[in-house]
């Protein structure tokens, strides 16, 4: 048997879902050891984001086992899934800043929400957390003076404020400029390493992720069609990882939605 030290942090096993009629995610099995960062990549509207929902437990696998820490989440009350969500950091698309707060406040949301700190102790803790990120200076700043870059970076101090065992980000590099881009990759890692925390991205830049990543998940059609170390994936003949890694248009995954020959189409005068 496997010590708690061993065991996987997040396992995915056999893991099915659908949103009503339609199935999202059949069959998959995906882990993440401690300390590890962790990479879901694949086209727009494969399941990423369903993916790190079901680890949150926001949502229930329809069949198979999301466990988070040994604990096995469809088989937990809601108190118990509270408690260990309390454990899980996210910063979902843009992470999105409370505009009428300043730096300061944004990261002290969680912690006046979640504990009962006297206020020179949350203090510390947020200027901790915002200098991890680099910007304490900038505590007493409204949102509206941030850059793109440095609105990332507070978003990452708040997902972090309650020590997280597990910190999950979707799309982190949405939206940024090559350098913020560098930062906020390096901060993830930097991050992850310094709170002996493991972290879950969900990401279409493949070769920010692949300098900082330990492993890789592609997901297509509800599966796990590949997966590897950064290593391995860009050593990979697999005609998916190409396709992906190389940004082609067209490979396994086709250009053209599926449709009639356009000759066809073309002479019956119709657009499909
Ligand atoms: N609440 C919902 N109800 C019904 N369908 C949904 C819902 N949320 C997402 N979907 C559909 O499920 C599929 C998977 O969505 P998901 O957001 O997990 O994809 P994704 O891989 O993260 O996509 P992207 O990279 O474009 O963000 C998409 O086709 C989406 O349209």
């Amino acid at each position: 048997m496997q010590s708690a030290s061993e065991q996987p942090l997040v396992r995915l096993q056999g893991v099915r879902f659908a949103y009503g009629e339609r199935a999202i995610l059949d069959g998959v099995d995906l882990s993440v050891r401690r300390g590890q960062v962790v990479a879901i990549m694949g086209g727009s509207g494969c399941g990423k984001t369903t993916l790190l929902r079901l680890i949150g437990g926001q949502l229930r696998a329809a069949a198979g086992q999301v466990e988070v820490d040994g604990q096995e989440l469809g088989a937990l009350g809601t108190h118990d899934l509270y408690a260990l969500r309390r454990r899980m950091g996210m910063l979902f698309q843009f992470g999105a800043l409370f505009t009428d707060m300043s730096v300061f406040e944004n990261v002290a949301f969680p912690l006046r929400e979640h504990t009962d700190l006297p206020e020179s102790m949350l203090r510390d803790l947020v200027l901790m957390k915002l200098n991890a990120v680099g910007l304490r200076g900038a505590a007493e700043l409204a949102t509206s003076e941030l850059s793109g870059g440095m609105a990332r970076r507070v978003a990452l101090a708040r997902a972090i404020a309650l020590d997280p065992m597990l910190i999950m980000y979707d799309e982190p590099f949405a939206g940024l400029d090559p350098i913020s881009l560098g930062v906020i990759g390096q901060l993830i890692r930097r991050l992850n390493d310094a709170l002996g925390a493991s972290t879950v991205m969900v990401t279409h830049d493949v070769h920010e992720s692949l300098e900082i990543v330990d492993y890789v998940y592609f997901v297509s059609d509800g599966k796990i069609v590949a997966e590897g170390t950064p290593e391995e994936i860009r050593a990979s003949s697999d005609a998916f990882v190409h396709q992906f890694i190389n940004a082609e248009a067209d490979g396994p995954v086709p250009f053209h939605y599926p449709a009639p020959a356009f000759g066809d189409s073309l002479l019956r005068g119709s657009a499909t």
